[in-house]
């Protein structure tokens, strides 16, 4: 169930010269990964793992694991700052009772923030042999669990159940299934991710590469941040066709009721953790190369000493992948999406031993396997939701992997 490969944990942080691109620093074809503008931490080896049980205690069993593990190691630490020292790497599968969550501990980790950079190292210095990473080929779409028709189905049968009153609002995914000619190695994917998305997180955990938009918590300290999104509308053809759809999407009174019910959650999850909280009472619009959504950036100080997990633990899931309210979505999501989402659309990100850490919410993202990728999205549904612009909304987020994989 867990392993520590080297134990105790013999670590040691030193500050190093700037690396420059981390992504090119990615020895092979097992990276752990968060990146955004350039700046993040990139891992490789494996020092620790952890498969951390399913059911509820989930998070309580993972702060656990981290905290015995961390408690124990022996750190050197000459950087002192969020990320330096140990770090574990980790993804939470969306629905709690599904297996699949991870923690993992790489031997090595790489950063870069503020102008400076920094090298953690576990146990004794190995010789990382660099295999160059390789394009996947030509890629071959399949339809996942549901044809797209079926699913356009299900969205209706969703609309149905808000019109009857058994809940406002329910995000529904689908997958869709891609083959390519040679193994697909992730350190391909990431480097198209950072280049295009460079405001969204790029990410690889055991597997799931994507890159998000949606910040569930920055820990810093006592502060904590989160950027909230829901409501999307497609980039238009030109400036603009693109300045009234952002209009338009500002304007439109379905995507404005979508998007307060994912921030009320973020609210209501935060208030008990915080001395302060900051909450716009407007959205702002993301206009990212394939979508613009509204978006909201809460931000406020602990009243104690919490750490990013504990924050990930109430925030997940928020209404922008779960619904309102979260116990009736999470039953229509398990009865009518007809697949299991893993990781996509759970939590994903780092943490280090001092409780600091950035968790973003996994969206835009695919499991990496071989020479098969399985893509992810999904739409806020609401009583007002076409099932036909739905399906178009989701195909448009699909577009980021697609990319990933294509070029
Ligand atoms: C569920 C996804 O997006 C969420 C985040 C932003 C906008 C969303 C929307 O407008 O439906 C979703 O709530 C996804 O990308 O798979």
């Amino acid at each position: 169930m867990s392993v520590a490969l080297i134990r105790p944990l013999v670590v040691r942080t030193v500050a190093v010269s700037d690396p420059d691109d981390l992504l090119a620093r990615l020895p092979d074809a097992a990276p752990y990964a968060w990146i955004r503008h350039g700046e993040g931490l990139v891992g490789w080896g494996e020092a620790a793992r952890a498969a951390v049980p399913a059911g509820p205690g989930r998070f309580d069993w993972a702060r656990g694991w981290l905290s015995s593990l961390f408690a124990g190691a022996l750190i050197e630490d000459e950087v002192g700052v969020p990320g330096s020292g140990p770090v574990a790497f980790g993804s939470f599968t969306f629905d709690g009772h599904a297996p699949g969550t991870v923690l993992v501990v790489p031997r090595v980790v790489l950063a870069r923030r503020d102008g400076r950079a920094w090298l953690t190292t576990i146990g004794d210095s190995a010789f990382d042999l660099f295999s160059p990473p390789r394009e996947p080929g030509r890629i071959r779409y399949a339809d996942g669990s549901l044809t797209a028709a079926q699913w356009e189905h299900r969205v209706a049968r969703a609309v149905r159940r808000i019109k009857d009153g058994m809940l406002d609002k329910v995000v529904l995914a689908r997958d869709l299934t891609a083959v390519a000619e040679r193994d697909i190695d992730p350190r391909v994917l990431l480097d198209r991710l950072a280049e295009r998305y460079p405001e969204c997180y790029t990410f690889s955990v055991d597997g799931l590469v994507g890159a998000t938009p949606e910040l569930l918590v920055r820990h810093t300290g006592q502060a904590v941040e989160s950027l909230v999104l829901a409501g999307t509308t497609a980039r238009g053809g030109g400036p603009a066709d693109d300045a009234a759809r952002g209009a338009a999407l500002y304007a439109s009174e379905k995507d404005r009721h979508e998007h307060a019910y994912a921030v009320a959650s973020v609210r209501e999850a935060l208030a008990p953790l915080c001395s302060t909280l900051n909450v716009p009472d407007e959205p702002e619009l993301l206009v990212l190369p394939n979508v613009q959504h509204l978006a909201s950036r809460v931000t406020g100080r602990l009243s104690d000493g919490a750490s990013v997990l504990d924050v990930v633990a109430a925030m997940h899931p928020t209404a922008a992948v779960g619904g309102t309210p979260t116990g009736a979505a999470i039953g229509v999501i398990r009865e009518l999406e007809g697949m299991d989402r893993g990781g996509y659309a759970g939590p994903v990100g780092w943490i280090d031993s001092r409780g600091d850490g950035e968790w973003g919410i996994a969206l835009r993202c695919a499991y990496v396997s071989g020479r098969r990728a399985r893509l992810f999205a999904g739409c806020g549904i609401m009583a007002e939701s076409d099932p036909a612009a739905e399906l178009a909304e989701a195909q448009a987020k699909l577009r980021v992997m697609r990319y990933a994989l294509e070029g």
